[in-house]
C-alpha cells in the first residue's frame, strides 16, 4: 500500500447513512476519488448473517469497479472469506500479531491512542495507524475524546516513514490542520455520508490538503 491512498480514506456501514441507500452513497463517493474504503458496519440496526455479507460483497464488488482498496473493519472471517484487500482492527478486536499472522500479505490498519499501542503496531508490520479522534465525532458511540492533532503530529515526526490516517469530526474546514501535522490522509464518515453534494465534497477535501 502507498501512503498516498490514504489522500480521502471513506468509511461507512448502513448505520451512518440514514434516509439514502448505501451502495448509492459509496458510488458517488467512488465516482468523486475517494482512495480507500473501509467496510464499518456495526450498531444495533446493522446488517446480519447472510444480509451483512451480501451487502458486504456488494461494497466490495462496487471499489473493485473502481480500483480502490475495500478494507473490512474489525471481521477478520470476513476479510478472509471475501478476500478483501485489508483488515482495520481497534484496540479492543483481535490482536495485531495476531491479525497480521492470519491475514499475511494483506493490508493491515491499526487504531493507536498511545505510543506502546504504536510500538506493538509497528513491530508487526502495520501498512498504516488510525489517530483519533482528532476532533469530536458522533458517529462512534464509544470513541475516546477528541485528542487534537497533538499526538498524530508526536507520531509523525518519530516515525517518518509510517502512514497515518487522522479520523474523527473531520470536515474539508478542518482537514488541512490533520495534514499539515502529518497526516497522510483523513478517514471519513460523516462529513461523506451526509453531504449534499458528495463530489463537492470529496473534491474538497483534496484541495484543502
Ligand atoms: C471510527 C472512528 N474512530 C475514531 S472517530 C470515528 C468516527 C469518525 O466518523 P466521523 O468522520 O463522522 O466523525
Ligand atoms: C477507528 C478507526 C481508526 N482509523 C481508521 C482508518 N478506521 C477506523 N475504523
Ligand atoms: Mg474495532
Amino acid at each position: 500500500m502507498k501512503r498516498e491512498q490514504l489522500e480521502v480514506y471513506f468509511i461507512m456501514g448502513s448505520q451512518n447513512v440514514k434516509s439514502n441507500e448505501p451502495l448509492a452513497v459509496l458510488e458517488k463517493a467512488l465516482q468523486a476519488g475517494v482512495t480507500i474504503f473501509q467496510f464499518r458496519e456495526k450498531g444495533a440496526d446493522a446488517r446480519t448473517g447472510q444480509a451483512y455479507e451480501d451487502f458486504a460483497r456488494a461494497c466490495q464488488k462496487l471499489c473493485q469497479k473502481y480500483t480502490i482498496p475495500f478494507i473490512v473493519n474489525d471481521d477478520i472471517e470476513l476479510a478472509l472469506k471475501l478476500d478483501a484487500d485489508g483488515l482495520h482492527i481497534g484496540q479492543d478486536d483481535l490482536s495485531v500479531k495476531e491479525a497480521r499472522k492470519r491475514i499475511g500479505e494483506k493490508i493491515l490498519g491499526v487504531s493507536v491512542h498511545t505510543m506502546s499501542e504504536l510500538e506493538v503496531a509497528i513491530q508487526f508490520d502495520t501498512d498504516y495507524v488510525g489517530i483519533g479522534p482528532i476532533y469530536g465525532t458522533k458517529s462512534k458511540d464509544d470513541a475516546k475524546p477528541a485528542t487534537g492533532t497533538r499526538f498524530l503530529n508526536q507520531v509523525a515526526t518519530n516515525y517518518p516513514s509510517l502512514p497515518i490516517v487522522g479520523i474523527g469530526g473531520i470536515t474539508p474546514e478542518n482537514t488541512h490542520e490533520v495534514i499539515r501535522a502529518g497526516g497522510d490522509g483523513v478517514a471519513v464518515i460523516s462529513a461523506i455520508c451526509e453531504s449534499e453534494d458528495i463530489q463537492a465534497t470529496v473534491q474538497l477535501f483534496k484541495i484543502n490538503k
